[in-house]
């Protein structure tokens, strides 16, 4: 069975003055432990289409299936992360990590090792009592993919989690997103405007229309280089032509606009 099935799914927004379709006739199937990108023209819908799959909206067409669920709402089987960290400023490193798994009732040591563990692989246990303001924004990041980790959801979705980041930090930080994400086996979809990015994580990579999005292509990454580190993945002699693909029909997009 899919992991994750998206059936005929369209968005429509209803505001006072406008309507407003942001994706429509969206088929997609994932299976379980992919790593996916999504990306596309601005304002095409991929932030409209996480929001979907989390259950924070609900489609005005059409079925998302989670493991052959309908997603009625957001669950911690989905965890979410974003542009910015979304830290509480006022909680430690180590409470912001276990806020998720206290909502849960999860407060038993056993409960919380997995956040520690994930903490220790990271290189942030010596930032336990530290506030976020005291971190630099790769390791707030860092924490932020520690607790989205830490109640063992099991579908992550990233929505351009890097691109706040410099240049240097991003790539270190994309290895170690990567790495951890396939350690523990997790299924992936991350939202991005960077090519190169979405093919250095990723398994398949969906580009999206215009908006009305839908999907326009979808590129595969050789099965040798998906199971890569993404900083390899750019050094590849395989990866500039696969760049250029996509690079090409991003531009034939932009043509017919
Ligand atoms: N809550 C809302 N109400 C009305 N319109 C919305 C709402 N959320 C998104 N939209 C519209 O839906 C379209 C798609 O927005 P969305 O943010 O999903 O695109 P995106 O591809 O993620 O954009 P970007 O690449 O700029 O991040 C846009 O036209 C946006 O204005």
């Amino acid at each position: 069975m899919a992991f994750l099935q998206l059936k005929e799914v369209e968005k429509t927004f209803f505001t006072y003055d406008s309507v407003t379709t942001a994706v429509e006739k969206i088929n997609l199937t994932i299976n379980k432990g992919e790593f996916i990108s999504i990306i596309g023209p601005s304002g095409c819908g991929k932030t409209t289409l996480l929001s979907l799959i989390s259950g924070l909206l609900h489609p005005t067409e059409g079925q998302i299936l989670l493991d052959g669920k309908q997603i009625e709402k957001p669950t911690p089987e989905t965890g979410y992360m974003l542009q910015q960290d979304y830290l509480f400023p006022w909680l430690t490193i180590e409470q912001n990590i276990t806020l998720g798994l206290k909502t849960m009732g999860k407060t038993k040591i056993a409960e919380k090792e997995l956040a520690y563990e994930l903490l220790d692989t990271l290189g942030l246990s010596d930032k336990t009592k530290h506030y976020p303001s005291q971190l630099s924004g790769g390791m707030r990041q860092r924490v932020a993919l520690v607790r989205m980790l830490s109640t063992d959801p099991k579908l992550l979705l990233l929505d351009e989690p890097f691109s706040a980041l410099d240049y240097q930090t991003k790539l270190k930080l994309e290895n170690l997103v990567f790495s951890t994400i396939r350690t523990h086996g997790k299924t992936a979809i991350l939202v991005t405007h960077d090519i190169g990015e979405a093919l250095a994580m990723s398994d398949r990579v969906i580009l999206l229309t215009h908006r009305p999005g839908s999907i326009h292509q979808e590129f595969s990454v050789a099965h040798h280089l998906a199971e890569e580190l993404p900083f390899n993945v750019r050094l590849d002699s395989q990866f500039t032509p696969l760049f250029q693909e996509v690079w090409k029909e991003m531009e034939s997009l932009e043509k017919q606009t």
